[in-house]
């Protein structure tokens, strides 16, 4: 249930479960269509959600996998590409002008770095009234009041009103930014790491800063952080984005108890246990994320999957040398992604040495070890013989032809996991396959 719901009765009421943002198969991509740049970076690639009334929805993935980008498109600070944002029922991609100034009213933005989000010039209450002094707020006076008001609210003193953001300590500043953006009494506010360059004793301050201002004005917040153990304390629900996509969506401690997506399975066995004694039983994820320039044609995750589906034809090979025909996919994926590479193009026609190592080399650290039966090492020659012309692209190919799954082919369809709503982007959930939850991960046997 949302925070808002449960307090008392001089906190704004707000009806449960209302949606107050959905968003419509939302895309926004950086650089396309420029003379130079034909290839855009996916940031934000097919996103649908809802954000409910004065709820707190997290939002947690990997470095780059698009948060900011889906949080700043939710407030137009960043145009989309595709699809809606429907706030209250109106698709505020489509306002232009007067009307999304207007719009712009309802919602902001409190940014992670109080050092360099804040104007070094201006004075704190010249700071706070200047989105008021933009939409031309009441009377000066009146606003010269409220920035007082607003002062008083995020916890800072009148006499701050005439001082610079150099003079106050980190967590000062962020209750700067905090009352800047409920300058004008918006409905929603994004939070993007609001607390990530905070010393951890300030950080619980400003977490509970934000919770009481919640309550006092019904805010609808969208949470972005890094910090899992902040998320769940803090959110009402989660939601976990890997490149450009949601992979899972739901209530916040049911996630974190019984996570359903491989990715979410993975991400949440990355935080160390604090009871040494527990079962060990973590999930190593390999590699990095693929560019968002180039994502995989199937699932988003399916090129890093600890639990990705095997063909039939595959099922009876071993575990490790199965990881190892994965990682050497991965490895002349990235091959093939690195054609585009001016530099390495031009090392190679100058006859330099480039970062990859010859492909000889690769495939005897990745299978030596292992007795290939001839159906599997047919494929390895086929893939390497088209590396060793130099069709890179190629081998990738025909290694997804042969190797590949519906993970590789088709883009996940979210499927409802819990009698709660939670989705999850994930194959394993249609009835042909064990699900996530039940599978024990490859880098586990
Ligand atoms: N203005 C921009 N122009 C081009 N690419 C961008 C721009 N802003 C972000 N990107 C790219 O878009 C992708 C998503 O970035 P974004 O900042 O949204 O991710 P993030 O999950 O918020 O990352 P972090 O946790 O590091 O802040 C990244 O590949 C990033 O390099």
């Amino acid at each position: 249930m949302s925070k808002v719901q449960q307090t008392e009765s001089e906190s704004v009421s707000v009806s449960e479960g209302e949606t107050l943002v959905q968003v419509n198969n939302l895309k926004t991509y950086y650089g396309e269509g420029g003379l130079i740049d034909s290839n855009p970076v996916k940031a934000v690639d097919g996103v649908s959600l809802n954000i409910k009334r004065g709820e707190t929805l997290g939002l947690v993935g990997e470095s780059g996998c698009g948060k900011s980008t889906l949080g700043r498109t939710l407030i137009q600070l960043e145009n989309a590409t595709d699809g809606e944002v429907l706030f209250d029922g109106t698709d505020i991609t489509q306002l232009s002008g007067t009307e999304l100034k207007n719009w712009r009213r309802n919602s902001q933005m409190v940014f992670q770095d109080p050092e360099s989000s804040l104007n070094d010039r201006m004075t704190v209450g010249e700071i706070i009234r200047e989105p008021l002094d933009v939409h031309d707020w009441e009377t000066p006076r009146e606003r010269r009041q409220h920035v007082r008001e607003l002062l008083d609210v995020v916890g800072l003193q009148p006499e701050h009103y005439y001082r610079y953001p150099h003079q106050f300590s980190g967590g000062q500043r962020q209750r700067i930014g905090i009352a800047r953006a409920l300058a004008l009494e918006p409905e929603f506010i994004v939070l993007d790491e609001p607390v990530s360059a905070l010393d951890v004793s300030v950080q619980a301050q400003i977490l509970n800063l934000l919770e009481d201002l919640q309550e006092e004005f019904g805010l609808t917040y969208l949470f972005i952080a890094h910090d899992l153990s902040v998320v769940r304390h803090i959110c009402d629900r989660v939601a976990v984005m890997y490149l450009g996509h949601i992979m899972e969506l739901g209530e916040a401690e049911e996630l974190f108890e019984n996570p359903k997506n491989p990715y979410t399975i993975s991400l949440l066995s990355a935080i160390p246990d604090p009871d040494p004694t527990a079962k060990g039983d973590r999930v190593t994820l390999r590699g990095t994320p693929p560019s968002p320039r180039d994502p995989p044609k199937g699932c988003p995750f399916s090129t890093r999957c600890p639990m990705k589906i095997r063909p039939e034809e595959f099922q009876h090979i071993d575990d490790d040398l199965w990881v190892a025909v994965e990682v050497f996919r991965e490895v002349v994926r990235e091959r093939s992604r690195a054609e585009r590479s001016m530099t390495d193009q031009v090392k190679e026609i100058l006859g330099m040495e480039t970062r990859f190592s010859d492909i000889g080399e690769i495939r005897h650290e990745l299978f030596a070890e292992f007795d290939v039966p001839r159906e599997v090492e047919k494929h390895i020659d086929e893939a390497a013989g088209y590396i060793e012309n130099n069709s890179d692209k190629q081998a990738r190919n025909y290694l997804r032809d042969v190797f590949g799954s519906v993970c590789d082919a088709e883009n996940p369809d979210d499927n409802v996991v819990s009698n709660t709503g939670r989705f999850s982007h994930c194959h394993r959930h249609l009835d042909d396959y064990e699900e996530p939850d039940e599978f024990t991960p490859y880098t586990m046997r």
